[in-house]
């Protein structure tokens, strides 16, 4: 249980709380697999009460905010709290995140520049056992610049012949694109991997295309080549999720978003198919048989500007797979899923309606307030736009909207342990900034 168990809570509303401590998201839960999220906010801003949020059963939520107000930060303080957990929790749970703008790989460094807060709040700074994984191609620019990280690749074999005219924006019905899904199928058909070479070597033995579908069809897949995202076997999942890992795929070199919303539904799926036999092994060890095989641990997806994976008006690669399967029926074989995106307006409204957790930081655009409006529960007693106002424009305070306790909170999120990459950079010395934190007097009524 954490150390800084709460004694007592005051929801901005709602709420269906007994006992001493209470938890987000589960209100059976009795103190095990807790993620600190921070402390309730009053309305004079002063700190209140301990929150959590359960890590027991699976999660769909949703992290929205306008630009800097905090939503990778609070994703990286659920990362980090997954990765504190206790055994055995902590072994039933992995996490990867689908890291677009690749500010994720700083969390292995304890988060110093921030030291002076972390103490006001009794938490060390510290850094996270994580792994970073770059499409395999990119590995050597990496290295270059004295990060770590494991090449990761998807197996050409996955695509279809119509995902691959998508990705190459390329219209199924020209004849470029009858080419491709001609070649591609008849490849797949055979059932065993093949390379970008046995691609090209099929367009050229291809009797019914011209000669410029066949050099159009060649060079697209000489460039796909080069993003060094596909190969011909692919990385097996159980290289990147293992129980108790923090695994970071990092897509930011990639600029095609059909690539990056092409590699998350086919990562969506196969962990989703995963849980689902993980999830047949264990009513099977439920019932009394038994078996030695090690069951697939419950995953936390997480992926930031979800608005590019499940838009609203139209539809991504990605969007069928996150939509229907992880956020629908994800909680059922214990896949969880955490979204955030700066635009709610341009998000699905399912994701909205079928999120179980909904995590808001400032949001000003009237479009926005809006879209998360429309769905807006029955139990909140105010309108979004009037809990936000009373929330003022603080960084990393939060309103949390939760379906389970059906509650609102106003919570102020605590500080990264772990040193936070993507927050705008400063014209200021860093070493200077640091110096200016730590001589920052917090006054009493705020830690
Ligand atoms: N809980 C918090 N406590 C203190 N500072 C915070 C908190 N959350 C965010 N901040 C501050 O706000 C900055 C921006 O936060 P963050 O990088 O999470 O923004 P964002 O909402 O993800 O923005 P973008 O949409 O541009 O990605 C952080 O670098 C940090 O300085």
């Amino acid at each position: 249980m954490h150390e800084r168990e709460s004694k007592d809570l005051r929801p901005a509303s709602g709420g269906k709380f007994g006992g001493t401590l209470r938890v987000l998201g589960n209100e059976e839960n009795n103190g095990e697999g807790l993620l600190f999220l921070g402390n309730y906010m009053a309305l004079d801003h002063s700190r209140g009460a301990d929150v959590y949020l359960d890590a027991l059963k699976p999660h769909a939520v949703l992290i929205c905010g306008k630009r800097g107000y905090g939503k990778s930060y609070t994703m990286g303080c659920m990362l980090e709290e997954l990765a504190f957990l206790p055994e055995p929790v902590k072994g039933n749970l992995a996490a990867l995140i689908i890291d677009t703008m690749g500010i994720f790989w700083t969390m292995r460094t304890p988060n110093s520049s921030e030291a002076g807060r972390l103490k006001s709040w009794g938490l060390p700074p510290a850094g996270l056992e994580i792994e970073v994984f770059v499409p395999a191609g990119n590995i050597e620019a990496y290295k270059k610049r004295n990060i770590e990280v494991k090449p990761f690749s998807i197996s050409i074999r996955e695509l279809s012949g119509s995902q691959w005219c998508r990705i190459l924006r390329v219209e199924e019905v020209s004849p470029l694109g009858i080419l491709l899904v001609r070649v591609v199928e008849s490849l797949r058909e055979k059932e065993d991997p093949y390379s970008f070479e046995d691609i090209i070597n099929e367009i050229f033995l291809d009797e019914r295309s011209d000669s410029a579908s066949k050099g159009a069809a060649e060079n697209y897949f000489r460039a796909v080549k080069s993003w060094g995202l596909f190969s011909k076997e692919g990385t097996p999942l159980s290289v990147l999720i293992a129980g108790g890992r923090t695994t970071i795929l990092d897509v930011s070199t990639l600029e095609n978003e059909n690539v990056c919303a092409a590699a998350v539904s086919i990562l969506a799926g196969r962990l989703y198919a995963e849980r689902l036999e993980a999830r047949r092994l264990y009513e099977k060890k439920q019932m009394g048989e038994k078996l030695e095989e090690k069951e697939f641990p419950m995953v936390w997806l997480f992926i930031d500007e979800a608005h590019i994976f499940v838009p609203a008006k139209a539809e991504s690669l990605a969007s069928e797979v996150l939509i229907n399967r992880c956020l629908r029926q994800g909680r059922q074989p214990g896949l969880s899923l955490v979204l955030a995106t700066q635009r709610p307006a341009s998000l699905h409204p399912d994701v909205v309606s079928q999120s179980d957790l909904l995590i808001c930081h400032r949001l000003t655009s009237s479009d926005d307030i809006l879209a998360l409006e429309s769905s807006r529960p029955l139990y909140m007693q105010e309108s979004l736009r009037a809990y936000l106002k009373k929330m003022g424009s603080e960084r990393g305070a939060a309103l949390i909207v939760d379906d389970h306790s059906e509650s609102v909170h106003m919570v102020r999120i605590r500080p990264r342990r772990s040193w936070h990459g993507g927050g705008e950079p400063s014209a200021l010395d860093p070493c200077k900034r640091e110096k200016e934190e730590i001589k920052i007097q917090i006054p009493e009524k705020f830690r």
